[in-house]
């Protein structure tokens, strides 16, 4: 970034830029921007308005109403081609297990993704591009003792299958930094051709900002001013940002016309979102973190190489997700729990819906208390499906219903889902539609009958239980297997449960085998009256064998162990 420094700029936040944290800086250059002019103490800026130059691009309007960080508002999804969607979205840099920060943002665009494939019905042609050579890599890697590529491909390799277990889409293409280098290389090349990069003696490549002029800052809305620079630096401008660095001794390296080194980062997504799309791209994604100084840096290398206005028509930025209300989850802060880690006590569709109970946009928490409310809605849609489902089967019998009202209700809750759908994709607005409709269904099947015959109405609730089926199909949620409940109770959990169940056995058993009062036919009477709890102890005990538990009985006392899996006894319930 460019913000020139201002005399009492603060060491630390400075000490920042060499780093890498640029990322850090949005959040607070939005606050900049949005103050009195001369209010910051810190760093001086021109703030030239976001949005000011955003073109609504010709084409087909889709009725939806997209949060653009290009204008900071919701402005109409047009597309210039109806059939496609042309979507870029900035994938991982692979150098360890993704952990749930990354998994946040990719579900939430996997769901918005969704939408507008299911709901909405639009083709979506999605690249995503993978960092596999960066600082991050190559140093894990030295630790590692592997060759950068080695390390990027088993991480990549693991991203895709943390992504697939989480129900993630795979985007259309993956394209890799490194198979794209002599793209990247002409790319460079046409943006130094058209005067808006130079080359170094030392063989770096920089964009020459202050060429841009004041059509930099779309995103962040701040027009860079000098700033100072290091004395060992090559650049003229301590704004400029690197296309190529000039490899180190021992670093990976590709040869270029400006000597051996690598790529810079904002120009990989630059180069392999052109070489799908070309001049124009409908929707970018990618966490807030991104949005600067990544896409603003991606936007101006693609409209000096593109020689256009508007490269992006839409960029959409997905909150963090937070530790403790104030961090965001990341490798650096060491505050993140691995994807892993995570479906060891919840499921993917658990994720999937903590993620749809808030707007994309915001930040949101981790907690433990925050799954089990997810995991609380799934439990009640389960349950609604389960009694609806008994009810049309004459299971569950139930006063008359007022089958008008459900009728009602469940147009008025589609016409609400699909608005709510349309107004930046608020999932949560949706879900809450989804869980008043319920409401609704369960009030009615409630009230027990004693009447004999009555008029049933099994269509509506059939009605309901297929919609609600196909909106958790769409946002890619699966009860079939129940999986939420089961996987994640914890074995503490299942242990107590089968302890009071043995204990409980135990005590029938005793009573039963106990001798009764009594002489003679009286005797006999109550013996045989004993004889099918015994039965039932008895089937219990075996059908708990086929689940691996060995409920062993000495004399009237019952103990339990498990069984390992695939043993006889388990396989046959003895
Ligand atoms: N805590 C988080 N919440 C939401 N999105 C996140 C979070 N951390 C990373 N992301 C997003 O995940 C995507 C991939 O990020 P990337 O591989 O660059 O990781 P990163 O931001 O460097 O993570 P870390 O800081 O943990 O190394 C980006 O779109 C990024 O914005
Ligand atoms: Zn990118």
């Amino acid at each position: 970034m460019s913000l020139r420094r201002g005399p009492l700029l603060s060491p630390a936040l400075w000490g920042l830029r060499g780093a890498g944290h640029w990322r850090a800086l949005p959040v607070l250059a939005t606050l900049v921007c949005r103050r009195p002019a001369g209010w910051l103490p810190w760093a001086r800026c021109v703030c030239v308005g976001r949005g000011k130059e955003w073109r609504l691009p010709p084409g087909h309007d889709t009725g939806i109403q997209i949060y653009n960080s290009l204008t900071q508002r919701k402005d109409p999804l047009i597309l210039p081609r109806p059939e496609a969607i042309s979507w870029y979205s900035c994938g991982p840099t692979v150098y360890d297990h993704a952990h749930l920060g990354h998994a946040c943002s990719y579900v939430r665009f996997d769901i918005i993704r969704r939408i507008l494939t299911k709901v909405f019905g639009y083709n979506i042609v999605m690249v995503m591009g993978i960092t596999d050579v960066d600082d991050k890599i190559i140093r894990r890697a030295t630790e590692m003792d592997i060759s950068p590529s080695a390390l990027a491909r088993l991480y990549e390799e693991d991203f895709k299958l943390d992504m697939a277990t989480l129900k993630v889409l795979p985007p259309t293409v993956y394209m890799r930094v490194t198979d794209n280098i002599p793209h990247i290389i002409s790319f460079i090349e046409g943006i130094i051709s058209k005067g808006h990069a130079y080359s170094t003696m030392k063989g770096n490549v920089y964009f020459d900002l202050k060429s841009r002029g004041d059509k930099y800052g779309k995103l962040i809305g701040v027009v860079p001013e000098e700033g100072v620079e290091s004395d060992d630096s090559d650049k003229r401008h301590a704004s400029d940002f690197a296309l190529w660095k000039a490899a180190k001794p021992q670093e990976i390296f590709w040869a270029s016309p400006w000597g051996n080194g690598r790529p810079g980062w904002h120009i990989e997504c630059s180069t392999i979102s052109s070489l799908v799309f070309g001049s124009q791209l409908d929707i970018h994604t990618g966490g807030i973190d991104l949005a600067f100084p990544h896409h603003e840096n991606e936007i101006a290398q693609c409209e000096v190489y593109h020689q256009c206005k508007q490269w992006g028509n839409y960029f959409l930025h997905s909150g963090h997700l937070h530790v403790k209300g104030k961090e965001k989850m990341s490798k650096s802060l060491k505050n993140y729990i691995t994807i892993k880690d995570f479906l060891k006590k919840f499921s993917p569709d658990v994720f999937r819906m903590f993620c749809m109970l808030s707007n994309y946009r915001s930040a949101i928490d981790y907690s433990d208390d925050n799954m089990h409310e997810a995991k609380h809605h799934l439990i009640g849609i389960a349950s609604f499906i389960d009694d609806a489902n008994a009810y049309m089967k004459g299971q569950l019998v139930c006063d008359p219903i007022r089958e008008d009202l459900l009728w009602e209700r469940l147009t008025s809750t589609k016409i609400a889902i699909k608005a709510a759908f349309a107004d930046d994709f608020d999932t949560h607005r949706a879900v809450d539609a989804i869980m008043d409709l319920i409401q609704h269904g369960n009030r009615q099947l409630k009230a027990v009958t004693k009447e004999a015959n009555c008029p049933r109405s099994p269509a509506v609730y059939g009605a309901i239980v297929s919609y609600i089926e196909s909106f958790l199909d769409t946002v890619g949620i699966s009860l079939s297997s129940r999986q939420f409940i089961s996987e994640n109770r914890s074995s503490a959990t299942l242990h107590s449960v089968v302890d009071e169940l043995v204990q409980f056995r135990s005590k029938v058993r005793q009573y039963s085998l106990g001798a009764p009062e009594g002489t003679g036919t009286k005797r006999q009477q109550l013996l045989l009256e004993r004889e099918p709890l015994l039965q039932a102890c008895d089937s219990l005990r075996q059908n708990l064998a086929a689940y691996g538990i060995n409920i062993k009985d000495r004399s009237n006392i019952s103990t339990w162990e498990l069984l390992e899996p695939g043993t006889e006894e388990q396989k046959t319930g003895k």
